[in-house]
């Protein structure tokens, strides 16, 4: 048998149907992702739809499926590969996640989030999260860059949120503050290296908000986000944040804005995930040109 196998065979062979994970059960996937990999990364990156193509800048890789991780969901969207890709991105040790889980596929909100308190537990401090969203800001256009300053948390209003339950101390406060959650520091970073780049002109800062998806949003709603000051609107990201403010990460995140959403009650438009792919597939390059200058820059 190998290591690997007999490894499993060690773990609690619930955990892969489990809805929530205990302290225990994450210290148990961190270390069985860590005894595969020589890679010891400092900052962890979720790669949104159809922009896991910076996995393919990162050097010295090491992958891993996420279907050969305990308790760890597959990814059954188009544009997410599913995996753990590890090594060195402008010299620093990273893990990208290509790929993420979300919360319409049926996951529970703890298990979407699973890999983030599984990042903290093998050692990262600071977390970038990408994804695409919708362009709600009428000043947005189709292939902008949005530097996160704030996020609504749509789907906690009804309440879906990865920190409902019980509270273990060990991962972080029962009431964590969530005002400062995007790093200020961060995000003046990413701002002057996109002007230094000439990419000011298409990178911004707003805010993002979650609903959970799977549908896109009816042109009500889109009119009501819009009168509420949201920016961009998407179906991930902000479980995640919350899990990494929750267990004291430091947390960047930027938005492609990979369509606009319909503003207009006789609009022929509609909006469509191939739309969204297609966009990230077109800024791609500079979306990668800009996160590798990031993480160049940023001190960990
Ligand atoms: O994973 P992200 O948030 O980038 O993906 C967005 C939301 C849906 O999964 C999909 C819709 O096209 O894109
Ligand atoms: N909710 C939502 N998610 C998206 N992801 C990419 N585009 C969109 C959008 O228009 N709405």
């Amino acid at each position: 048998m190998s290591k690997d196998k007999a490894l499993l065979r060690r773990m609690d062979s619930s955990i892969d149907t489990k809805l929530s994970f205990t302290y225990e059960d994450v210290e148990q996937i961190a270390s069985h992702i860590l005894d595969r990999v020589k890679c010891r990364p400092k900052l962890g990156i979720i790669c949104g739809s159809g922009l896991g193509k910076l996995a393919d800048l990162v050097q010295e890789r090491e992958v891993i499926p996420y279907t050969e991780i305990p308790g760890f969901p597959s990814s059954t969207v188009p544009g997410h590969e599913g995996k753990l890709v590890f090594g060195k991105l402008s010299g620093k040790s990273v893990v990208l996640m290509q790929g993420r889980a979300h919360c319409y596929e049926g996951y529970s909100p703890q298990k979407t989030t699973l890999a983030v308190r599984t990042m903290k537990m093998m050692g990262i401090n600071t977390l970038f999260v990408t994804n695409a969203a919708g362009g709600i800001n009428r000043n947005y256009n189709v292939g902008d860059i949005m530097v996160i300053k704030d996020h609504v948390n749509l789907a906690g209003f009804a309440g879906v949120n990865p920190l409902v339950g019980v509270n273990d101390e060990r991962f972080g406060p029962r009431f964590p503050a969530m005002s400062r959650a995007y790093d200020l520091d961060l995000r003046k970073l990413a701002l002057n290296t996109a002007k230094e780049m000439g990419f000011g002109e298409f990178v911004r800062e707003g805010v993002y908000s979650m609903m959970v998806g799977p549908n896109f949003e009816t042109v009500t709603e889109c009119r009501f986000l819009n009168q509420i000051g949201i920016d961009a609107t998407g179906m991930s990201t902000v479980p995640e944040v919350l899990v990494a403010i929750h267990c004291g990460m430091r947390v960047f995140g930027m938005s492609l804005i990979t369509n606009k959403v319909i503003m207009e009650y006789d609009a022929e438009d509609v909006a469509n995930h191939e739309e969204v792919l297609q966009t990230g597939d077109r800024r791609s390059t500079d979306l990668q040109q800009l996160m590798t200058q990031i993480v160049d820059k940023v001190e960990l």
